[in-house]
């Protein structure tokens, strides 16, 4: 059937770690053989334990250690390694004939927009025949501030362009979202059930539950149901109203040609339709398969699985 493999990307934060692991579990349990890359050489944990890791080849630690460099210079270092020693991950990757790869990338943006470095990656994943799909996450959070929002547009685009592969955009942590797209406040918490925890397993809950809660507050003021929709599939008018509101009677030169540069930032995005996002509500099953198979149909995953019947409805010549 041949190899296949999604390249989860998107800014730091945005969730893919957690992506990684919600597909490995949805995969496993429908029964895909399915192994975890991690590309992050940054990376502490994982849910599920990596079959190919960078950190076996070169770990940011030891970058910043002995070649004295900061964190976000160091990733890109370690990042061109790989590529220099790209027969490392050729002979890794080598032995998993077909089988479904899901790649951990990391969230440094400059490397799907300033370098090279993903797009190599991706031409090299070709050469050895793997069929690949970038998936870009963005958290629902940057929906909070809308030029923030437009940005993370922006870098998904540009991620698309660059890198010319398959791609589905995801808007991930829907479940802070209340509504149909996310948490329909009708589900137990998991978290509630603490018996038999420890008193530092209790606390981490605790935390947990905290942070989420406020992270839920703050959603629920920023967001009505209606509202979503137009930040799933860009409305670019949203940041032309952030503008109206916020301006001033008396607009410098410079604010107007701030306008200008907006106005024809999300002309862009109007113009080529090309970024929509699918939401991900990891806390529902349906919402993770819904992900599942739009990566499918982006990659045909499957299609040569076996040879079709033809439909009776069509008329053969
Ligand atoms: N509520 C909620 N929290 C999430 C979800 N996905 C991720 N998080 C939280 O967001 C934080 C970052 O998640 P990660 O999965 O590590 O994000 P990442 O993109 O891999 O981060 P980097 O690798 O550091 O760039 C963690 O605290 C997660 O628990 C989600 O779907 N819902
Ligand atoms: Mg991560």
């Amino acid at each position: 059937m041949g190899r296949h493999c999604q390249l989860v990307m998107g800014p730091a934060g945005s969730g893919k770690s957690t992506f990684c692991a919600t597909m490995m579990t949805h995969c496993q349990t429908t029964k895909r053989r399915v192994h975890l890359v991690n590309l992050d050489p940054a990376a502490e944990h994982f849910e599920y334990e990596p079959t190919i890791d960078i950190r076996d080849l070169i770990t940011l630690e030891d970058v910043m250690e002995e070649l004295d460099y900061g964190p976000n210079g160091g990733l890109i270092y370690c990042l061109e390694f790989l590529l220099n020693n790209i027969d490392w991950l050729e002979e890794e990757i080598g032995t998993y004939d077909d089988d479904y790869l899901i790649i951990d990338c990391p969230g440094q943006i400059e490397l799907y927009t300033h370098f090279p470095i993903m797009r190599r990656l991706c031409e090299q994943l070709s050469r050895w025949n793997l069929n690949i799909c970038g998936v870009y996450c963005l958290e629902s959070q940057f929906i909070e501030d809308k030029s923030k929002y437009f940005s993370g547009v922006l870098s998904a685009m540009s991620a698309m362009v660059n890198l010319e592969i398959p791609h589905i955009n995801v808007m991930t942590k829907m479940d802070l979202i209340q509504g149909d797209y996310g948490n329909k406040g009708d589900k137990d918490d998991d978290d509630d059930n603490d018996a038999g925890d420890t008193e530092q397993q209790k606390k981490k809950k605790r935390t947990k539950k905290y942070r989420r809660r406020q992270q839920q507050l703050k959603m629920e003021q920023a967001m009505t149901d209606r509202e979503m929709d137009r930040y799933l599939d860009p409305d670019p008018l949203l940041l032309s109203e952030e503008a109206g509101r916020v301006g001033t009677q008396e607009e410098t030169g410079q604010m107007a040609k701030f306008r200008e540069l907006n106005q024809a930032i999300v002309q862009l995005i109007d113009d080529y339709s090309m970024v929509s996002f699918i939401p991900l509500n990891i806390t529902d099953e349906d919402s993770v398969e819904y992900v599942l198979s739009s990566v499918d149909h982006a990659m045909q995953y499957g299609e040569d699985l076996e040879p079709k019947e033809p439909d009776d409805a069509v008329e053969y010549e």
